[in-house]
């Protein structure tokens, strides 16, 4: 069973070590844990649904809350204290397309919003409806259209009904021989539908592409109208179609059937831990990794020191890490070290050779291979280590994640700028935060930037949200100010709406307008992602 205040399956319980503790409170001070609200409770201060009755509409409180808010900082806190925003007034869960076409159909004619959701796994404030929103809203949830309707092995395309969830997907793939190969964080809960529509990047970007490289084709099912896509292999006919759909953050229509690029499984996959003994050095191996286009390469993940340092204390394994750290010192890599973990995937004499010459790469910057035991961890415990949010809040502690991307020349800059930003919005509150970076998904002309914030619960909800609200605000702000993208994996939505216009300027903006104007003309998806509300 999902957890429904937190990440994950309820079974899973994540544990710190007392050394990983006591770090987190040198770095922010002791935290004072807060007794989490009871789900009866919550559920009991929802108030009754104001949809009328459908047979496909479940309006009871519990599945409307599970469905109304996601994995935001801020939607943590509000379910942790029980301080619910708007949740929406009922929640269905059609089977097949016809139903998604019945339930907006019916939406429509009765006067209610709609808001799609997949794996509710959002981090962007997507699926919560906005307070002022005067209609009453159905969330469409997609998690029972899972199948894989159709594998065409020979062109590599497979079609997917879009709520599939990633374990399932892979699943139903590797079956078959094939992989999709994408590995968000948040693999084991997210939807195949939300990944397209938000531009999803999932770990091993480097071989496998984002969502905009691995989506062929699909329907998108718009309040009057439905669109199908063919998965041509390329096409020089006009404006892509697809576009409507990546990004489109449910304002445009409702994805009911994905096809995407699949590969066939590799012959060989290996993480190899590198460190160099500074950040300088560091960026500049993966610059010249990334550029290299070599063809083993699947990852490139390059963490700076306060996170290599942060990593190593939260891994527990004092005694081991103790004794590493002593060989690094006498390597060169010291106080200031960097990790880069690098991703081999394909044949074993293409990995054979990518190894070699990223080897050769890392040497001429400095770079120390440990070989595959700290890689192989860490790829072991890759979707399980988000779990260490749900045993940091109970401690006290709460977690935030950001994400940028700029070219290269601007990348240290940006992580400068990122990390201060974070370091400093809570000093007029008295508190402190702890902010790393890794740089986590690579191409040619630059990278993604990716910091985590640690910092105290407060007290009360508002105390909580004050200070997520103050970090959110400084941080997004700084990424703005050094021109960096308000995001490079995980979408828009409403927290970063108010941003948007800083990319896409007046005229982008504008032709965002017309876009969502023509598909839905009466504001049925109105949800405020991307674009407010008019
Ligand atoms: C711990 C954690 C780690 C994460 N790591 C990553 C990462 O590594 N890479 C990454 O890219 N993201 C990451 N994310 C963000 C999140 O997982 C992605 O944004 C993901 O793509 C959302 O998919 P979902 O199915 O959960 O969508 P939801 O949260 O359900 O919805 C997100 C948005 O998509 C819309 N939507 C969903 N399905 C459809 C559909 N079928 N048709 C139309 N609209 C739809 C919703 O209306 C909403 O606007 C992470 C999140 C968490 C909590």
């Amino acid at each position: 069973m999902r957890r429904w205040n937190g990440w994950g399956d309820e079974s899973v319980r994540a544990t710190l070590a007392p050394e990983a503790l006591a770090f987190l409170r040198e770095a922010v001070g002791t935290p004072q844990p807060v007794p989490d609200a009871e789900l009866a409770t919550v559920c009991a201060r929802i108030p009754d649904s104001r949809l009328p009755p459908h047979p496909l509409v479940d309006t009871a409180p519990e599945a409307r809350l599970r469905s109304s808010l996601g994995q935001s900082l801020g939607d943590w806190i509000a379910l942790r204290f029980g301080a619910l925003p708007r949740v929406s007034d009922g929640v269905a869960h059609p089977t097949h397309r016809a139903e998604v076409r019945t339930l907006l159909d019916w939406a429509q004619a009765v006067g209610a919003l709609v808001i799609p959701c997949g794996g509710a796994t959002s981090v962007v404030g997507h699926l919560t409806p906005e307070a002022a929103e005067p209609r009453p809203v159905l969330t469409l949830n997609l998690s029972r259209m899972r199948t894989m309707t159709r594998l065409d092995a020979e062109a590599q395309l497979a079609t997917f009904e879009a709520g599939v969830l990633g374990p399932d997907l892979e699943a139903q793939l590797r079956a078959k021989g094939f992989t999709l190969g994408h590995f968000p964080q948040s693999f084991e809960q997210a939807s195949l539908g939300g990944w397209v529509v938000t531009r999803s990047s999932g770990q091993q970007s480097l071989r496998y592409g984002r969502a905009e490289h691995w989506f062929a084709g699909g329907t998108m099912l718009a309040p009057q109208a439905e669109c199908t896509i063919p998965p041509l292999p390329a096409s020089s006919a006009g404006p892509d179609l697809r576009e409507w759909v990546l990004g489109s953050e449910g304002r445009l229509g409702v994805l009911t059937d994905v096809t995407v690029r699949v590969t066939k499984l590799p012959e060989v996959e290996r993480f190899v831990g590198v460190f160099f003994p500074g950040w300088e050095a560091g960026v500049a191996a993966t610059r010249e990794l990334a550029q290299s286009k070599l063809g083993g390469l699947s990852m490139l993940r390059l963490a700076n020191a306060v996170e290599t340092r942060t990593t190593l204390k939260l891994a527990g394994h004092a005694g081991a890490i103790a004794w590493l750290e002593r060989v690094l010192g006498w390597r060169g890599c010291g106080d200031g070290k960097v990790l880069l973990f690098v991703g081999l995937t394909g044949s074993a004499s293409q990995v054979r050779a990518t190894e070699r010459e990223a080897r050769a790469v890392w040497r001429t910057h400095g770079g120390v291979g440990t070989g595959t035991v700290l890689g192989q961890k860490w790829a072991a415990k890759r979707f399980a280590g988000v779990y260490l949010r749900n045993a940091l809040w109970d401690a006290g502690f709460m977690v935030d994640t950001m994400e940028t991307a700029v070219p290269w020349g601007r990348t240290t800059a940006m992580v400068n700028a990122i990390e201060t930003a974070g370091r400093e919005a809570l000093t007029a509150m008295g508190e402190r935060c702890h902010a790393y970076t890794h740089l986590s998904h690579v191409y040619p002309t630059g990278s993604s930037v990716y910091s985590t914030f640690v910092l105290r619960v407060g007290a009360t909800a508002e105390e909580s949200r004050a200070r997520w609200q103050a970090l959110k605000a400084a941080v997004t702000q700084a990424i703005v100010a050094q021109g960096g993208t308000v995001s490079h994996q995980h979408g828009v939505g409403r927290d970063h709406a108010p941003y948007l216009g800083a990319e896409k300027g007046a005229a982008g903006l504008a032709a965002i307008d017309a876009l969502i104007q023509h598909a839905d003309p009466n504001g049925l998806l109105a949800s405020g992602n991307l674009r407010p509300v008019r």
